[in-house]
């Protein structure tokens, strides 16, 4: 470790992306693990995080109070779960750290309290911290702006593997906002999320979702743009976690020399 490592907290250390942030630290310059966390009574806790996630022995051990490694660290990368992305983002924010949020399927009682976190914390939130899904965001709005509403009928698809707990994903309504921006219009009022039964013809204007869930599909996108007698797709897939980790490291080692502030992965990629 040098002198100058941003000292790092994976916190859900033991999930598929806790694992895959602790190889990514271990490979990347300039950064350290600096603890890695587990809730109370999880099985993980006392064992080597480099054992948890394949780099061999790494000398930091799974530990459960994130304020005590917070207070002594620069960051926390959390890929957790919507009330626990909370309770770090006040303990981040107690810290004066910089908290880099992957967590999705948070509603606006989890996002009022991550953006009053951030009055004191540099927040970077994002449902997907992977360079290819955001250059598609900034793809998908200007499609939609280009292409006129009446005519192009707008459709988000994506594919999770069988243990994801939200629809629709975070980088889905990630690409939705990149839609709706492009249109002019508010997401929340003009998206269809489910369909089922005697739905009628489809709205003009709207912008519709459909979740597949199965095997062990890292994630896959995307936004069709439907005319008459013609589509465009714009599509990503994701083969390997470790898009999403780099992302995350990066927008930490980012965030360092800011101010305290909500941040978006668009803002770290220089793509806003
Ligand atoms: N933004 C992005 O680029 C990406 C976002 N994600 C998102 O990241 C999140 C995690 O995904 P994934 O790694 O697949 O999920 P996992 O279920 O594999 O991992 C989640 C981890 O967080 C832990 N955890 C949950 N609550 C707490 C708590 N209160 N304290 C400490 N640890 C806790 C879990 O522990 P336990 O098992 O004990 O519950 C588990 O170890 C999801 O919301 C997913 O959508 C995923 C990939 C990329
Ligand atoms: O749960 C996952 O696995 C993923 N979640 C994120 C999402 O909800 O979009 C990002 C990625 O697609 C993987």
């Amino acid at each position: 470790m040098a002198a100058n490592d941003m000292k790092l907290v994976v916190v859900g250390a033991a999930g598929r992306m806790g694992q895959a942030l602790i190889r990514i630290i271990h490979e990347t310059d300039g950064v350290t693990l600096h603890a890695a966390i587990e809730r109370e009574g999880s099985a993980f806790v006392g064992k080597d995080a480099g054992d948890l996630a394949g780099t061999g022995p790494l000398g930091v051990i799974v530990t459960t109070d994130p304020l005590k490694a917070f207070l002594d660290a620069d960051g926390v990368l959390d890929f957790t779960a919507p009330a626990a992305s909370v309770t770090f983002a006040g303990l981040a924010a107690q810290a004066r750290i910089v908290h880099v949020i992957g967590t999705t399927g948070c509603g606006p009682e989890h996002e009022e309290k991550f953006e009053a976190a951030a009055r004191h914390a540099r927040v970077v939130k994002s449902g997907n911290m992977s360079l290819g899904v955001n250059l598609l965001g900034v793809l998908t709005r200007d499609a939609a702006k280009a292409l006129p509403a009446i005519g192009w009928d707008i459709e988000i698809v994506e594919m999770h593997h069988k243990h994801k707990v939200d629809a629709p994903s975070g980088t889905a309504l990630l690409l939705g906002e990149a839609a709706a921006a492009g249109r002019g219009i508010d997401l929340a009022t003009q998206s269809v999320r489910v369909r089922d039964g005697h739905t009628g013809p489809r709205a003009a204007g709207t912008i519709g979702f459909a979740t597949l869930r199965g095997g062990s599909v890292v994630g896959d996108h995307s936004v069709i743009l439907a005319g008459e007698g013609e589509l465009v797709t714009l599509s990503h897939s994701a083969r390997d976690r470790s898009i999403f980790a780099r992302g995350a490291v990066t927008a930490a080692v980012w965030a360092r020399d800011e101010k305290p502030g909500f941040y978006s992965m668009l803002d770290v990629l220089g793509l806003s």
